[in-house]
């Protein structure tokens, strides 16, 4: 059903277009990408039998999880969390435990073929076939690790665009127990995300894939300034 529903997605694409044009102030806040270019015929992913894949990035404490779990809700995507499949991987009794907990607790990547593979599974063994894939990928070498095992590149990308000090004040008061929620992890953090994960926002931000979203304000108002993005989604879905 789904793949029936998401055949055009250059129409998605030119409609998106429509409604920023239409409604220009109240996207202005969502959109900060100056052109929305329609995917080519033939190009990765948009084949029939692709998933409908978002990447969502920002950095650590941007709000990433929160929205992605509004979204998931509303507009019935799965949410696949990087970081929160790493955790789970960390916890079994997986060879890679040890490994993962090591590169988390000092604010690292993990190997792609690791990530990616989890990911994989994730997808593979998923009913739905809308993903939102949150915190990956977190560097250039997980995109192409990516686009080389999966085949495709995402569809689009969200981006939360968040003060250092805001995101810094919200990983401190997160209290999930993470080992790497602390002052000088989230430090080490910030550091790889400025050196290695930007550059990933960028290369999608030069294809015309980046939706930029501004990560401050309340959850509530966040979730205001993406809700126009997926709603032009789903509107060509019924
Ligand atoms: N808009 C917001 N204002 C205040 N706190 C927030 C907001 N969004 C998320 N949080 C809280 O900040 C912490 C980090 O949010 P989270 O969604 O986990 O970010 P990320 O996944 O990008 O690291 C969580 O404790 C979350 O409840
Ligand atoms: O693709 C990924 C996603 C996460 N991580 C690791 O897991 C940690 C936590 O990631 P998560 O996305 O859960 O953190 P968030 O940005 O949401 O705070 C990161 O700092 C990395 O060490 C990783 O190596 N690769
Ligand atoms: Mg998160």
């Amino acid at each position: 059903m789904w793949r029936r529903r998401f055949t055009s997605l250059p129409l998605f694409f030119s409609h998106l277009q429509q409604v920023r044009r239409a409604d220009e102030l109240k996207i202005c806040q969502a959109f900060c990408t100056e052109t929305v270019k329609p995917p080519v015929e033939g190009e990765s992913n948009s084949g029939r039998n692709s998933p409908f894949v978002a990447f969502v990035l920002g950095g650590p404490g941007s709000g990433k999880g929160t929205q992605c779990l509004k979204i998931a809700e509303t507009f019935g995507f799965d949410h696949i969390g990087a970081g929160d499949l790493l955790r789970k991987e960390m916890h079994s009794d997986s060879e890679n435990g040890a490994m993962i907990q090591k590169l988390m607790k000092e604010g690292s990547i993990a190997p792609s073929e690791v990530t990616v593979k989890l990911i994989k599974k994730a997808i593979e063994s998923a009913e739905n076939r809308k993903f939102l894939i949150d915190g990956f990928p977190r560097s250039e070498e997980n995109r192409v690790a990516y686009e080389r095992i999966i085949g495709a590149e995402p569809n689009f990308v969200l981006f939360f665009d968040c003060p250092e000090e805001v995101m810094v004040k919200r990983v401190l008061n997160r209290n999930e127990g993470r080992v790497d929620d602390n002052e000088h992890t989230v430090k080490e953090r910030l550091k790889v995300y400025k050196a290695i994960t930007l550059p990933v926002a960028n290369h999608y931000d030069k294809k015309g894939k980046l939706y930029k979203v501004d990560g401050t304000g309340t959850q509530e108002e966040i979730f205001e300034r993406v809700r126009p993005i997926f709603a032009s989604l789903s509107r060509l879905s019924t």
